[in-house]
C-alpha cells in the first residue's frame, strides 16, 4: 500500500488542483492532503477561503482519501501520523526536492519527495489569475 501526500493551500479550487491531485494519486494507492493553515501562509497573500471551507472542498474530491489541516507550527508535525511513502510537490511549490529529503531523512521520515512538473493551462489555472479577474471585472470596470 503505497500512500502519497500533497500539500497546498488550495483557495478557490479550479482545474490545476484537480490536475495536480489526481496525477499524485495516480503515483500510490492512496492519497492523503495537508491543506495549509491560514496562519502558516506567508509567502503569498492570505488565503480568501478560510482553511475549513478550503479543507471540507480538498475532502469531497474524488482523488482524495483523507484531507487534513496542517499544524500551525511545524511541517514536520503531520507526518508522524501520516508516515507517507512519496510527498508529491507541485510545478510552483517552494520547497527544494533534496532539501527537503535531507530534512525528512534528519527526522527519521522515510518518505520520498518527488515533483511533478508539469502544470494544467486553462483559462484560470491559478488561484491568483481568478483573483485578478474579479479585481479587474469590478474594481477597474474593464469586462
Ligand atoms: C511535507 C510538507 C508538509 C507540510 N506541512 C504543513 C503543515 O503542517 N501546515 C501548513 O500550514 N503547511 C504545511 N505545508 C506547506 C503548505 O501546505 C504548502 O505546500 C506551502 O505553504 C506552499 O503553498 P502553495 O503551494 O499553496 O503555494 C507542508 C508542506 C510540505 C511539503
Ligand atoms: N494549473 C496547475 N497545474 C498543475 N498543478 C497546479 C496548478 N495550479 C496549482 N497547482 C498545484 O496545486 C497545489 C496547490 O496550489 P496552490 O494552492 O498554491 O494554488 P495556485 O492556484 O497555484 O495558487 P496561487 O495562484 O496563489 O499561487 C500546488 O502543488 C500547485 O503546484
Amino acid at each position: 500500500m503505497i500512500r502519497v501526500l500533497a500539500t497546498g493551500t488550495f483557495d478557490l479550487l479550479h482545474p490545476g488542483h484537480i490536475f495536480f491531485l489526481t496525477s499524485a494519486r495516480a503515483m500510490g494507492d492512496e492519497l492523503y492532503v495537508l491543506v495549509a493553515r491560514d496562519s502558516m501562509i506567508r509567502h503569498k497573500a492570505k488565503p480568501i477561503v478560510p482553511e475549513i471551507q478550503r479543507l471540507e472542498m480538498i475532502s469531497s474530491l474524488k482523488a482524495v482519501d483523507k484531507a487534513m489541516l496542517g499544524s500551525e507550527k511545524d511541517i514536520f508535525e503531520p507526518l508522524y501520523e501520516i508516515d507517507p511513502d512519496i510527498i508529491v510537490l507541485g510545478h510552483d511549490q517552494f520547497f527544494d526536492v533534496e532539501e527537503l529529503e535531507n530534512s525528512l531523512r534528519e527526522r527519521g521520515f522515510k518518505a520520498i519527495v518527488t515533483r511533478i512538473d508539469e502544470s494544467l493551462k486553462c483559462p484560470l489555472y491559478s488561484s491568483g489569475k481568478i483573483i485578478n479577474k474579479i479585481l479587474e471585472r469590478y474594481c477597474e470596470n474593464n469586462d
